[in-house]
C-alpha cells in the first residue's frame, strides 16, 4: 500500500504520518487480499454468513424474498417469450392487417399479464427484505457489542485490537446493505440465467456477444471498487486524525484552553490543511474512476456494435428472421442491463463484504481475546488476597510496569499503596480487581490462583472507585444504582448511600433530586462540578459494597483528587470505615494525610516495591515513604519557610 502524502500539518502535530498499522496491511499477502481474484473467491463464504445470519433473523422472510426473486426471473423469460410471439405476429405473419393485429392479442395479454406478476413479486420481496435488513443489522450489531464487552481489558489497551474494533464498526451497516445487494444480485443472476436460456434458443451466437458486451463494465466497477478501499484503508488513519482535531475545536473539555491560549485559530489552519489533503486524494480517486469508467464503456460501445453487425450479417445471409432479431435486440438490452446491474450489485457486495470481513475479523480475535467463561467458583470465606512476584508489562512497552511485587491484603484491614506518577500504583489495582492478569506471578485468591477462578465471580467481589470513574449520562439515582446494576433500588433505598457519601447537599440541590439527569448532552440535564461527581461516585461504590455480603476487595483509586480539604478528610474518614471483617479496602493516592491510619503502607517505585510497613515504622525507616510524608508536610511548613520567588529554583527558559 502506497504512503499517503500528508500535509505538513499532520507532520507537525502527530510528529510524522499517522499510518493504518493493522495486522493485514503488515501481512505480506496484504495486496493479495485486495486482488479482484481474491476477494470474488472470498466472497461466497462473506455473502454464506450474510445469509446465515438472515436465516436466523427471520427465515420466513428470506424464504420470500428467495421465492419472490426466483418468480421474478421466471416471469422476465415468459415475458420474452411474449415478446417473440408478438414479434413473430407481426413480422412473420401473413394475412391482412387487422388478421395480424389479432394474431398480435394473445402474446401482448401474456406480457401484460406477466408484468403485473412481476411488479407484485417485486413489491412482496422489497417488502420482506426491508424487514430482513433491519433485523440482520441489529444482530450484527449485538454480536459487535457484545464481543466488545466481552474482552480482557488488555485487549482493549492493545492499539491494533482498538483499530480493529473501530473499523469493525461499519460492518453491521454493510450486512444490512449486502442483504439489499443480495437480493438484487439474485434477481440479477436469475433475470440473466433466463434471458442467457431464451438468447441461447433464439440463436447460439447471441450469448457470447451479451457476456462481450457486458464484460468490461463489470471489470471497470470491480476495479473503481478496489482502488475505493484501498484508499479508505490507507487514509484512515488521517481521516480520523482531521476528525479528532475537529472535536477538540468544539469539545467543551477543551473550550477554555481553545480561547484563552488562541488553540482554536492555530488548530482551525492545521485543520484545514490536513482536510486538503484528504481531498486531494479524493480526487485522485474520482479521475482514476472516471478514466476507468470511461475505458470500460468505450470497451462496452464497441462490443455492442459489433453484435448489432454480426444480427446485420446473420439476418441478411439468411441466418436469421427478422422477428428472431427484433426480440433478440430487446433480449440483448435486456439481458446487458440486467448483467451490468448484475455487476453493479457484484461489485457493491464485494465492497460491503470487505467490511463484513472487518466485522467477522473482529468477532474472532474478540473470541480469542475474551475473560473466559466458568472456572472454579471464588471460596465463600477468604482470609486474604495475596499477590505473589506478580509482573505485568503492557504491551507496547519495554519496561514492566509492576516488577515482582508481593503483597498481602487481609480482610478487615484499609491497606494504602503510594508511590510517584507511572509508579504501577492503578496497574496494580486492575491486577488486583482480575481486569488484568499477572504475566508472572500469581494472584490468589483466598488460597486459589485467578487463572482457575470464575472471573465474573471474582469481579462480582471487587468494588471499584477509579480516578477516571464512569460519569454515566443518566439520571443522578441510576448513576448511583449503577454500581450494583442488578440489584433493584428505590430512591429510598439509595439515601443511605448518598448520606455515607455526603452527597445529600448535592443531590439536594439539583431540581428533581435523585431522578435529576446528569448530562450535558441532553436538554434539561444538570452538569455537576468534579467533586460533587467525586461524592456521586463514592455513593456508587458504597452502594456496590452494601448490596453484597461475600467476602471481597474495595478499591479506591485517587477518590479524593476534587475534593475540597474538609470533604476529603471526611472521604478519607468514610472510606476506612467501609472496611469490615469481609473486606479488604484498598486505598491508593498521592494525599499522604489520608494513608497514615492505613493498616499497612506499601511504597512502589518505578513497578517496584521500595518498602511497606505502617505509617510510623516508614516514618522511622527514614526512606522514601518518609521524604514524600516530609515534601508534603513542608507544604503547610509556615510562611517564611516557602522558597523566596524572586529566586527560582526551575531556570527561567526566557532568561539569558
Ligand atoms: N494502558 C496502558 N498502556 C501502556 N502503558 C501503560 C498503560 N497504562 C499505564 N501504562 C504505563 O505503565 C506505567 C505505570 O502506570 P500506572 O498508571 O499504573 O501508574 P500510577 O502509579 O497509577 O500513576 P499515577 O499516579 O500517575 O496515576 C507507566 O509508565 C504508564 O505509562
Amino acid at each position: 500500500m502506497a504512503e499517503p502524502r500528508v500535509s505538513d500539518a499532520e507532520r507537525e502535530l502527530f510528529g510524522g504520518p499517522l499510518r493504518y498499522d493493522m495486522g493485514w496491511s503488515q501481512h505480506e499477502h496484504a495486496t493479495l487480499d485486495l486482488t479482484m481474484m481474491s476477494a470474488l473467491r472470498s466472497m461466497p463464504a462473506l455473502v454464506g454468513a450474510t445469509l446465515r445470519m438472515a436465516w436466523t433473523a427471520d427465515r420466513r422472510a428470506l424464504v420470500a424474498v428467495a421465492v419472490s426473486e426466483v418468480g421474478q426471473g421466471i416471469a422476465a423469460a415468459v415475458g420474452l417469450l411474449a415478446v417473440n410471439a408478438v414479434m413473430h405476429a407481426l413480422l412473420g405473419g401473413t394475412g391482412s392487417a387487422v388478421e395480424r393485429l389479432h394474431a398480435l392479442l394473445p402474446g401482448l395479454i401474456a406480457a401484460g399479464a406477466v408484468a403485473v406478476v412481476n411488479s407484485a413479486l417485486a413489491a412482496w420481496s422489497t417488502s420482506r427484505a426491508g424487514r430482513l435488513e433491519p433485523v440482520v443489522e441489529r444482530i450484527a450489531t449485538t454480536q459487535y457489542l457484545a464481543a466488545a464487552t466481552s474482552v480482557e481489558l488488555e485487549a482493549i489497551d492493545d492499539p491494533d485490537f482498538r483499530r480493529l474494533v473501530d473499523i469493525a464498526q461499519y460492518g453491521p451497516a454493510s450486512a444490512r446493505r449486502m442483504i439489499g445487494a443480495c437480493v438484487a444480485a439474485l434477481n440479477g443472476v436469475i433475470s440473466l440465467l433466463t434471458t442467457a436460456g431464451v438468447l441461447t434458443v433464439l440463436h447460439p451466437a447471441l450469448l457470447p456477444m451479451l457476456i462481450l458486451i457486458a464484460a468490461p463494465r463489470g471489470w471497470g466497477a470491480m476495479r473503481v471498487a478496489q482502488e475505493r478501499y484501498v484508499s479508505v484503508m490507507s487514509w484512515i488513519e488521517h481521516v480520523r486524525a482531521g476528525r479528532l482535531i475537529g472535536n477538540l475545536l468544539t469539545e467543551r473539555s477543551a473550550a477554555q484552553e481553545v480561547r484563552v491560549h488562541a488553540v482554536g485559530a492555530f488548530l482551525l489552519g492545521r485543520y484545514r490543511r490536513m482536510a486538503e489533503s484528504a481531498e486531494a486524494e479524493q480526487e485522485r480517486l474520482a479521475s482514476s474512476k472516471a478514466l476507468t469508467e470511461w475505458v470500460a464503456a468505450a470497451l462496452s460501445g464497441l462490443a455492442m456494435t459489433a453484435t448489432y453487425g454480426t444480427m446485420f450479417w446473420l439476418i441478411t445471409g439468411g441466418h436469421m428472421s427478422l422477428a428472431v432479431a427484433g426480440t433478440a435486440v430487446i433480449a440483448v438490452r435486456t439481458g446487458s442491463a440486467s448483467l451490468g446491474a448484475l455487476v453493479m450489485n457484484v461489485n457493491q457486495l464485494h465492497e460491503e463484504s470487505l467490511y463484513v470481513r472487518d466485522h467477522g475479523r473482529f468477532l474472532e480475535q474478540a473470541a480469542r481475546r475474551a475473560i473466559p467463561e466458568g472456572g472454579a467458583p471464588v471460596p465463600d470465606t477468604i482470609e486474604e488476597i495475596v499477590l505473589d512476584r506478580v509482573t505485568y508489562r503492557y504491551p507496547d512497552r519495554d519496561t514492566p510496569a509492576l516488577d515482582r511485587v508481593t503483597l498481602t491484603l487481609p480482610m478487615g484491614t484499609v491497606t494504602a499503596v503510594v508511590g510517584e506518577n507511572g509508579s504501577g500504583k492503578s496497574t496494580l489495582m486492575k491486577i488486583l480487581s482480575g481486569l488484568l492478569l499477572p504475566q508472572d506471578g500469581t494472584l490468589r485468591w483466598g488460597g486459589e490462583d485467578i487463572r482457575g477462578l470464575d472471573r465474573s465471580q471474582v469481579f462480582d467481589r471487587v468494588c471499584l472507585l477509579t480516578q477516571d470513574f464512569q460519569r454515566w449520562p443518566v439520571t443522578a439515582a441510576m448513576n448511583i444504582r449503577l454500581g450494583r446494576p442488578g440489584h433493584d433500588a428505590s430512591p429510598q433505598d439509595l439515601r443511605s448511600s448518598v448520606d455515607y457519601a455526603g452527597a445529600g447537599p448535592v443531590i439536594a440541590k439539583l431540581p428533581d433530586g435523585l431522578r435529576s439527569l446528569l448530562a450535558r448532552v441532553f436538554r434539561g440535564a444538570i452538569e455537576l462540578s468534579g467533586g460533587e461527581w467525586q461524592k456521586v461516585g463514592l455513593a456508587r461504590t458504597h452502594w456496590r459494597s452494601s448490596t453484597s455480603r461475600a467476602d471481597g476487595v474495595l478499591i479506591v483509586d485517587e477518590p479524593t483528587s476534587a475534593l475540597d480539604p474538609e470533604a476529603e478528610i471526611e472521604a478519607f474518614d468514610r472510606i476506612r470505615r467501609l472496611a469490615a471483617p469481609n473486606r479488604a479496602v484498598v486505598l491508593v493516592t498521592h494525599r499522604m494525610s489520608g494513608v497514615r491510619h492505613a493498616d499497612r503502607i506499601y511504597v512502589l517505585d518505578h513497578g517496584h516495591l521500595a518498602e511497606h510497613g505502617t505509617h510510623d515504622e516508614l516514618m522511622a525507616a527514614e526512606g522514601r515513604y518518609a521524604a514524600m510524608f516530609a515534601a508534603q508536610a513542608a507544604q503547610y511548613a509556615p510562611a517564611g519557610s516557602i522558597p523566596n520567588p524572586a529566586s527560582p529554583t526551575v531556570a527561567d527558559p526566557s532568561g539569558p
